[in-house]
């Protein structure tokens, strides 16, 4: 049987992915079925840390938060990744799935802080962490998060499981003569303003020499294709 092809990864969970068809919210079959994806991966062995958004209940930038303090409006964007975040972990255990969630702002009554060694000794001990409130801070995204906590916990590769199957020309929402790039470098993605990801996480992630895959969670099975190295989504690199 052929191996998966990381031992360590950072899965960046969109927040509006786990709206499913819903307008807004969490819709239960959705998170259910991303958790039988993750579920079947951490299964094969691979150390598996998620980065939640939360863009199905609270954006700061979204016509909601208009007039509002920016940064404020981030912070509720931060909490309702908590919120995800809680549920996810709450949806993980029901499949057997070992989970912590780390928040980057304190409230301790809810969730423990994140502390990076504590999120490396769980990831050692086969644990799913789940890093919930982004980067703790207000004018950031949960993607910047995501090539964050990457970083530090030198994950081979940062997956972004989204609504698109892979980085297009252009905004395929937009723009149905788009095309898909089956791979592309950081400089090119940054340099052509592909707004799949924010430039700050592009950015970190070229510095830091971490690769990207952009992959639909949507799909079936694309999940496991993408740890087991076969051909699925859009590889971004330096
Ligand atoms: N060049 C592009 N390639 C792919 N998707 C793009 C591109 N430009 C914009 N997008 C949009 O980016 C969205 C994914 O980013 P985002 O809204 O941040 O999702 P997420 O909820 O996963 O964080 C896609 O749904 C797509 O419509
Ligand atoms: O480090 C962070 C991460 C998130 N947010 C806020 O939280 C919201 C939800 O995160 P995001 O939009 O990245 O989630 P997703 O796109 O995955 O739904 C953002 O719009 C921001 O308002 C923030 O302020 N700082």
């Amino acid at each position: 049987m052929s191996k998966p092809a990381y031992k360590r990864v950072l899965l960046k969970l969109s927040g509006e992915a786990l709206m499913g068809d819903d307008p807004y919210g969490i819709n239960r079959a959705t998170i259910e079925r991303m958790v039988a994806d993750v579920a079947e991966v951490a299964n094969l062995g691979v150390e598996l840390a998620v980065v939640i958004g939360g863009g199905n209940i609270f954006r700061g930038v979204a016509p909601g938060a208009q007039g509002m303090d920016r940064a404020t409006a981030d912070y509720m964007g931060m909490l309702a990744t908590v919120m995800n975040a809680l549920a996810l972990a709450d949806a993980m255990r029901h499949v057997g799935i070992v989970a912590r969630v780390m928040s980057a702002i304190a409230i301790e009554q809810v969730v423990e802080p994140y502390v990076r060694p504590k999120a490396l000794q769980y990831l050692e001990e086969g644990k799913v962490v789940v890093f919930a409130a982004g980067t703790g801070n207000p004018f950031f995204t949960t993607d910047t998060a995501a090539a964050l906590r990457g970083s530090e916990i030198s994950a081979e590769i940062v997956l972004k499981a989204t609504k698109v199957d892979g980085v297009y020309t252009a905004d395929p929402k937009k723009d149905p003569n788009a095309t898909r790039y089956e791979s592309i470098t950081f400089d090119e993605a940054i340099s052509k303003h592909l707004q799949v990801m924010d430039a700050t996480a592009f950015a970190l992630c070229r510095d830091q020499k971490l690769p990207i895959k952009v992959f639909s969670i949507v799909k079936p099975g694309a999940l496991k294709r993408v740890i087991m190295g076969e051909d699925e989504g859009t590889l971004v690199h330096v």
